[in-house]
């Protein structure tokens, strides 16, 4: 919880690979009985070999390290040296976590996650691409439930406060091209810089037709309680009400300055300004710049998910009422920058 009143316990990362999950030299395998050889090869001996090579070539000291995140899955952590630190699984494409130096987390994992890829991940920072949705394929797309691969890390931009930056790509496969006929290139690079968190998504057009897709950065924030959450920056906007039926959108005006929630929320806010501003109820609040993202979707599902919804609120930059069309060989870019705040004169003061 960003600046919640408890003390916020960084558990930290598991660590990997566990040394007796290594090939072990020749010389030792030859005094190994075989059934117990065998045992080394399992999935999961071969998913932790696979996070230690990518460590091998992608960690950076202290700044960049590939670790097995929850259920064995591969997850970069990135650390700055403002004290703030991030974990990107690579399931997804997913920013899971971004800490403050104070140890308080600022995104919202829902309990019903699993990390077993039966499903995506649900909290942090999923994508939603090629679609939003609903719509023809699969609610929100596919690139939340594929494995996106590492191309680059970098933690050099300045040598006295070095950001560390992953790059993770996804490309078009037989599963992408089985529910999504387009050769595509995913580029998604997430850095910290100080106190904040910047992702920067392009979408390429590998193939040789033109094709269209809508996407989003479906954040969870975590939130005091969503009684005591505010949203800024959306006076004024036409927005799609979906909240009675997300099929048969109904078209309204916001009017409110300051927008709270006390039911059900699932709306998509048309072409608003470059900054929304999430007040979490603490006395701090997540400030939201983007360039390239249009809409904004703000999301609770309230009792439909009674053991959660109380904890965190939705504030999705999206590209959702336009689709994106692409020709041939060109591509779109959109990016989002996320800070920590405190406010002078928080909405709501605790008892
Ligand atoms: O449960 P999912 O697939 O992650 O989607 C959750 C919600 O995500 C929001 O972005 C949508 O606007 C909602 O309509 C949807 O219910």
């Amino acid at each position: 919880m960003l600046l919640s009143y408890k003390q916020a316990s960084y558990t930290g990362v598991r660590q990997c690979p566990s040394p007796q999950l290594q090939p072990w030299p020749l010389s030792r395998q030859a005094h190994v009985p075989k059934r117990r050889r065998t045992c080394i090869f399992t999935p999961a001996a071969a998913a932790t070999q696979n996070i230690a090579k990518l460590q091998q070539e992608y960690g950076i000291a202290e700044h960049v390290q590939v670790v097995e995140g929850q259920g064995g899955l591969p997850k970069v952590v990135l650390s700055h040296s403002s004290g703030t630190k991030a974990e990107v699984y690579l399931y997804g494409g997913l920013v899971l976590s971004w800490k403050q130096p104070s140890g308080d987390e600022v995104l919202f994992t829902r309990p019903d996650a699993v990390f077993d890829k039966s499903k995506p991940i649900s909290g942090g920072i999923p994508h939603c691409f090629p679609q939003f949705g609903p719509g023809k394929i699969q609610q929100h797309g596919f690139a939340r439930n594929c494995d996106w691969e590492i191309a680059s890390t970098s933690a050099d931009l300045q040598p006295d406060e070095r950001d560390p930056e992953v790059e993770l790509v996804l490309t078009d496969s037989d599963f992408t091209r089985s529910i999504w006929p387009h050769p595509f290139k995913a580029a998604y690079s997430v850095s910290l810089h100080g106190d904040s968190l910047r992702t920067d998504l392009r979408i390429i057009n590998t193939g040789d037709q033109a094709f269209d897709f809508t996407a989003a950065l479906h954040s969870y924030f975590e939130v005091l309680d969503i009684s005591k959450a505010r949203i800024r920056g959306l006076k004024g906007l036409q927005y799609l009400d979906k909240t009675p039926d997300p099929n048969n959108p109904v078209e309204k005006k916001e009017e409110r300055e300051v927008v709270s929630i006390d039911g059900p929320m699932d709306a998509v806010f048309l072409s608003p300004g470059d900054y929304v501003e999430l007040d979490v109820g603490t006395g701090a609040a997540v400030s939201i710049s983007s360039s390239g993202w249009e809409d904004v979707v703000v999301w609770n599902p309230w009792d439909a998910m009674p053991a959660s919804y109380e904890k965190f609120c939705c504030v999705e930059n999206g590209k959702i009422a336009k689709p994106v069309v692409l020709q041939p060989g060109s591509s779109w870019r959109a990016t989002q920058e996320l800070n920590v705040i405190i406010l002078d004169t928080p909405d709501f003061v605790e008892d």
